[in-house]
């Protein structure tokens, strides 16, 4: 039998998952062994034989008569699940399939070339990394990703990577409407929440947009080890595109469960802020991503938020003397420095900020 990578020829902060699976390793290294109880338990029928979880047709919020049924249906999704898929959300498919393309080929460059933008500084407007670093248990996660900020795109394009030399566009692209999409979106939770639609217009206007652009290779032992931790995304709303299936979410009873693949849906999850915003009546989804043993999988996950420094707290409408603001308030960037500060890979930074009333 192979013996398991010595660990010592890897180095401290930085391993890439692709280069190991290019390498043809037979088991994963020992720092990306998941304690047993966190390991993932894979195959098709997790969850979804009991769960079914919704789909929301996005065109029909733009019909006067079919918006209010639209509304609900987010609603329900919101309460239920922190989570939905849309479809006929606009994002043509030819963006969508540039957008893959482009990122297939820059995961496909020399690890000497990306190794280039590698940082563990998430105060970075662009980087490369690996795992979640700020572990203490030093687990790490089966996963190579590249993150730039993208809204103004004016502002940040220069500072994406420049090959392959179709990047800044065809992604830029993608980055460009789902942030038109992501104003939508925002405008049908306010409204489901009973809250103007107009609500928070000014700093969505303003808002900071992070593209996560994640590659998760072949892995060899996809029930050891995961892509990503359980995690909740500091975002308002995360607009998340799968390329094969690998999301998991957890349920109201803690239970996982697939995210199934649809062709041609995205993927909405809320975010920390929309659970501070709602005063708890929304809470932000907690998910995690599995891996497999034949192909790579590629997720962009576009992180939309109130500006840099914008403070959010609780909605003045949703609190009351029965329900007090349960939230203390924070900004992008409170959250940003404090995961400098701390291992957050097993929690939500938004425990951080409940307050005992909660
Ligand atoms: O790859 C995925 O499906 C999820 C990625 C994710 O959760 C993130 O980048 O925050
Ligand atoms: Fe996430």
């Amino acid at each position: 039998m192979e013996e398991r990578i010595d660990e010592s020829v890897l180095g401290d902060c930085f391993t890439s998952a692709i280069a190991l699976t290019e390498s043809g390793v037979p088991h994963v290294p020992t720092r990306y062994i998941l304690p047993p109880s966190q390991r993932p338990m894979l195959g098709p029928s997790i969850g979804t034989d009991t769960i079914t979880l919704p789909v929301v047709d996005l065109s029909l919020l733009h019909d006067p008569l079919l918006r209010p049924r639209v509304v609900h249906e987010i609603e329900i999704a919101c309460k239920e699940f922190g989570f939905f898929q849309i479809i006929n959300h606009g994002i043509s498919s030819s963006v969508v399939k540039d957008a893959l393309d482009a990122a297939t080929r820059f995961f496909d460059l020399p690890v000497e070339e990306k190794m280039l933008l590698v940082s563990d500084n998430v105060h970075k407007p662009v980087r490369y990394g690996t795992s979640l670093n700020h572990s203490t248990d030093k687990v790490h996660y089966w996963r190579d990703f590249i993150k730039h900020y993208s809204h103004p795109l004016s502002k940040w394009i220069n500072l994406w990577p420049s090959n392959p030399p179709c990047y800044k566009e065809k992604v830029g692209k993608y980055a460009e409407e789902t942030h038109v999409l992501h104003k939508q979106l925002i405008e049908a939770i306010s409204d489901s929440l009973g809250l103007e639609k107009s609500y928070l217009q000014e700093e969505i206007e303003e808002s900071s947009q992070v593209m996560a652009v994640n590659c998760y290779p072949a892995c060899p032992e996809p029930e050891i080890a995961l892509g990503m931790p359980p995690h909740s995304d500091f975002s308002s709303l995360t607009i998340l595109l799968q390329s094969s299936q690998g999301l998991q979410i957890m349920d109201s009873n803690n239970k996982w469960v697939c995210v199934p693949y649809i062709e041609g849906a995205l993927i909405v999850q809320l975010g920390d802020q929309v659970e501070v915003m709602s005063n708890g009546i929304y809470k932000s989804v907690i998910h995690r991503v599995t891996l497999n043993k034949d192909f790579k999988r590629f997720s962009f996950a576009s992180l939309h938020s109130l500006p840099m420094h914008k403070k959010i707290s609780p909605a003045p409408q949703l609190v009351n003397e029965n329900k007090p603001a349960a939230y203390g308030e924070f900004s992008f960037s409170d959250f940003l420095d404090y995961i400098s500060r701390n291992d957050i890979t097993q929690q939500r930074f938004i425990d951080t900020l409940k307050k005992n009333n909660s």
